[in-house]
């Protein structure tokens, strides 16, 4: 049983003559540990994907199935209690609060579990050390590099314990050496861990970092190739990202 299966999904946006066909009989399957990038020029529907695998959207026709659930007919509060507990997202912006510091960012997933202050703090802690920010706790996010926002945002993803991590574009508002160390922990945390990424990007060189690469077209699946590069290798002689 794979862990996300898009069976003959399609989306349509708008109606008769101003209707858009962003996405066209999707057939796709996610499975437990994949690193997935999901490439494709602008206007492709790589957002529209991202939005329905993130079950922030759903599919005007076709069937979505969590770990084999069908997920037709799931109302809308259902349908966000299932995506809090299996799913986290990480944006381009970082989407982080910047009324909030480092620690209270991190808690948001956990507010609403039944935990002790101080299961939470450890919970928050562990994280935070992971990610080499522990010492940033009590900063704001205006406060932090563009480097320093997105690991908060990926601790924030990480302490829910959600096994899959949607990603839009994590590397875009990075420079080039900060975005590789985000992929290269992205990379980590996939393979230490054994969370299922999926990684929206325009970028080639970010999707070297993972392990398939889907690419789209006008809607449709072009292409769903494994990908063997070594992300070390394509990076030794371009410091391009
Ligand atoms: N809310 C919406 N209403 C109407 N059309 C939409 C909406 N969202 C997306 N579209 C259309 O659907 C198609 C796919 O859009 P989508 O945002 O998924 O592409 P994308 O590949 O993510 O683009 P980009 O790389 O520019 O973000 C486009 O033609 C877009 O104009």
């Amino acid at each position: 049983m794979s862990l996300i299966e898009l069976n003959n999904v399609s989306k349509f946006y708008g109606r008769d003559e101003s209707r858009t066909v962003a996405l066209e009989s999707i057939q796709m399957k996610v499975e437990v540990g994949d690193f997935i990038s999901i490439m494709g020029p602008s206007g492709s529907g790589k957002s529209t994907l991202l939005n329905i695998l993130g079950c922030m959207d759903v599919p005007s026709v076709g069937e979505y199935l969590l770990k084999g659930r069908s997920l037709k007919g799931v109302d809308h509060k259902e349908l966000s209690h299932i995506r809090n507990k299996v799913i986290s997202f990480v944006f381009q912006h970082f989407a982080l609060l910047k009324n909030y510091s480092v620690y209270e960012n991190v808690e948001l997933p956990l507010l609403n579990r039944k935990l002790s202050t101080k299961e939470k703090r450890e919970k928050i802690f562990t994280q935070l050390e992971k990610l080499g920010i522990n010492k940033l706790y009590k900063k704001h996010p205006t406060q932090l590099s563009g480097g320093q926002q997105q690991r908060v945002a990926i601790a924030r993803a990480l302490v829910s314990d959600a096994e899959i991590i949607l990603a839009d574009e994590p590397t875009g508002a990075l420079d080039q050496k900060t975005g590789r160390e985000l992929l290269e922990l992205l990379s980590s945390i996939n393979e230490n861990e054994r969370k299922t990424i999926i990684v929206v990007t325009h970028d080639d060189k970010v999707a070297q970092y993972t392990r398939r690469i889907i690419s789209i077209n006008d809607g449709r699946i072009a292409a769903d190739v494994a990908n063997t590069e070594n992300p070390q290798d394509v990076f030794k002689n371009t410091s391009n990202l």
